[in-house]
């Protein structure tokens, strides 16, 4: 019989906290907040969710993410999310959040902070869910900013894991922000970088040689390059790859054509995530499921989930728990 792959125990190490507002919530916090959207309902927003590209979806992602005030807000907003993730088999969830995105609207950094902190604090205690919060530096802002929020990621620093980078890449290549990367290794955050999206292979190879990251969000455009490959393989780098948002982005035609697979086969260490569930169509598990359909194993599945807990910042003890419970239920 196959396995039950909502119950199958698996880290989420690629998921955008504010990609995780359903219409239902913008329009909750819209109106409790007296924030004017133009979208005049839940439907009319719901059906704005479909994208040409990265872009189009960021606008989108942006302009919902302005319904966020207060610090009850990022705490609703991400406990819903852990609900959801908890039934859907997350034992361990390393959360992004971007910081300038709020900040830079007049939102003070420990007013999101004391929501999300919270939240990951209620997530361990209802849900059993350990991990914690990357905060994204915004690679379409100046350089000068980045530096002006790490600043205060540094000031809260036991309130994150590590620094990220995210939002729109192509015109943004990775190097731009060596410097901010080189103070957060020297500070003992750890380092990830969204890298082979929409952008090229040559991203990946610069994440890794001037941000000098722990691990590559998205990735998959490392399939296009075979020396990448050998070098993936023959490192821990793990890629946190997001199926169902490729697809939504165009990034890839469909999931039957999707890099994951061919990627794990050649000993890369990728795993299955969900990036922005309320746009593209569905959870962590929901994303498992969607690649069985496209003819993923369950033995591929048992393997992708163990690589999400190896790549993952948990503890090592914590790391054979899961370990454990993923063979226990396989
Ligand atoms: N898929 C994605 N790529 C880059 N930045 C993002 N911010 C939220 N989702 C993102
Ligand atoms: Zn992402």
């Amino acid at each position: 019989m196959a396995i039950d792959l909502f119950r199958l125990p698996k880290a989420e190490l690629h998921l955008h906290i504010e990609g995780t507002l359903e219409p239902e919530t913008v329009m909750e916090l819209a109106d409790a907040n007296g924030v004017r959207l133009p979208y005049p309902d839940e439907d009319a927003l719901r059906a704005a969710y479909s994208f040409r590209d990265l872009q189009e979806f960021l606008d989108l992602y942006y302009s919902a993410m302005a319904t966020l005030l207060t610090a009850d807000d990022f705490h609703l907003m991400a406990s819903r999310y852990y609900a959801t993730a908890a039934a859907q088999g997350v034992k361990h969830a390393e959360i992004f959040c971007d910081p300038q995105a709020h900040v830079g609207r007049g939102v003070r950094f420990e007013e999101m902070l004391a929501g999300l902190t919270q939240a990951v604090a209620d997530a361990e205690r209802d849900h059993g869910i350990t991990g914690g919060i990357i905060a994204c530096i915004l690679r379409d802002q100046p350089v000068e900013s980045a530096h002006a929020i790490y600043d205060q990621v540094l000031a809260h620093r036991d309130s994150f894991i590590g620094i990220g980078l995210d939002s729109a890449e192509r015109p943004f290549p990775p190097e731009l922000f060596t410097d901010v990367f080189t103070r957060a290794g020297r500070d003992g955050f750890k380092r990830v970088a969204h890298a082979g999206e929409e952008g090229p292979a040559s991203f990946i190879w610069t994440a890794l040689d001037t941000l000098g990251v722990d691990r590559i969000d998205h990735g998959v455009r490392a399939a296009e390059d075979e020396e990448l490959i050998g070098r993936l393989a023959a490192s821990d780098i793990a890629l946190t790859v997001c199926p169902l948002s490729n697809v939504a982005l165009k990034g890839v035609p469909d999931l039957e054509h999707h890099p994951l697979l061919g990627l794990l086969e050649r000993g890369v260490k990728v795993m299955i995530n969900s990036d922005d569930p309320a746009y593209f169509g569905g959870y962590v598990g929901d994303n498992f499921l969607a690649m069985r359909v496209a003819g993923m194993t369950d033995a591929q599945a048992i393997r992708l989930a163990h690589n999400s807990i190896a790549g993952s910042f948990a503890s090592a003890e914590r790391k054979a728990a899961l370990h454990a419970e993923i063979d226990a239920a396989s």
